[in-house]
């Protein structure tokens, strides 16, 4: 067993988590940059926990230049062990209104301004994404949810979006229509490649805000329609966080998924053909199989 140190990163409308006990913000730094924002470290019910707001406190990152590598290398140098994602999304479904939680299962990647991978020249891994997400924690996170009286869907498919704005009629008809996504943000990709990278088990949690713009009685999406719903989706979000550590405990066993191993048969660079700069950006991330 190990020890459980459980990290929660806030999407839009999660800049804080009042109930962390022993809090400090610590300032990390990583060989991949400044993360979004100093990272608050403290316990919940026991468990050691770490929260980092996605686009910095005040919302200062936009969706394309959150610095997605640094700040899992930062969660990964401080221990943890699993993530949490949370964000705000537009839905597909009529059946996943404003105001519910989707714990996303699937990915459909469709950014394209943004570093994918902790690898490249001089060290080349791929590591399997085809189950983007942790069982494990994503029940966790389901049953938390349920517990804290939210309405949550397990399962769900996630655009990301490279935005900032949001997508044309045409677009969200696409996505929903041709693609079968059921949901739609800006963030989770390549944040969930990128814990996959780094051996973190990730969920990650959809708190709908809107219909996005393929909705006939719903209209075009608005921001202020979306800040609306974000406040009380955030109270939400934080009753669920609440409920976390009684439901995964302060050890953890290795993942039955793998995720922890993700890297085990990853890297094809030969030892010796390996640049060892690149390997020393890679200490937390893949210190364990390098
Ligand atoms: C505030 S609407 C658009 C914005 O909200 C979502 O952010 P996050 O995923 O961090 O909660 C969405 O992805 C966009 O970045
Ligand atoms: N409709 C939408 N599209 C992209 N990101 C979002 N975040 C919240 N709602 C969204």
């Amino acid at each position: 067993m190990d020890k459980m140190k459980l990290a929660v990163i806030g999407g839009s409308g999660l800049y804080e988590l009042e109930a962390l006990e022993d809090r400090r913000w610590v300032s990390v730094d990583t060989p991949w940059g400044a993360p979004s924002d100093e990272i608050l470290t403290g316990t919940l019910g026991g468990v050691e926990m770490a929260f980092l707001p996605r686009h910095g406190r005040g919302h200062v990152h936009s969706p394309s230049e959150v610095p997605y590598r640094a700040n899992i290398d930062a969660l990964k140098r401080l221990g943890v062990t699993d993530v949490i994602s949370v964000s705000a999304c537009g839905s597909f479904r009529e059946e996943m209104a404003p105001g519910d939680f989707v714990i996303v299962d699937q990915f459909i990647d469709h950014t394209f301004a943004r570093d994918k991978s902790f690898f490249g020249t001089g060290c080349v891994a791929h590591v399997s994404v085809a189950h983007p997400t942790c069982p494990r924690l994503g029940d966790a996170c389901h049953a938390a949810a349920r517990e804290a009286g939210v309405r949550v869907h397990r399962g769900g498919t996630y655009l990301a979006m490279e935005g900032p704005q949001f997508s044309t009629m045409a677009e969200s008809r696409m996505y929903r229509e041709a693609w079968g996504a059921d949901v739609i943000g800006m963030t989770n990709m390549p944040e969930a490649k990128l814990a996959r990278e780094a051996e973190l088990c990730y969920a990650s949690v959809a708190m709908v805000t809107d219909f996005d713009s393929w909705h006939p009685d719903h209209g075009a999406v608005e921001i202020s329609d979306i800040i609306r719903v974000m406040s009380g989706n955030g109270d939400k979000a934080r009753r669920m966080i609440g409920r976390l550590p009684f439901l995964l405990g302060t050890q953890r066993d290795r993942c039955p998924h793998n995720c922890d191993r993700a890297l085990e048969h990853a890297i094809m660079t030969a030892p010796d053909r390996r640049d060892p700069t690149l390997l020393a950006r890679l200490d937390a991330v893949a210190g364990r199989v390098l």
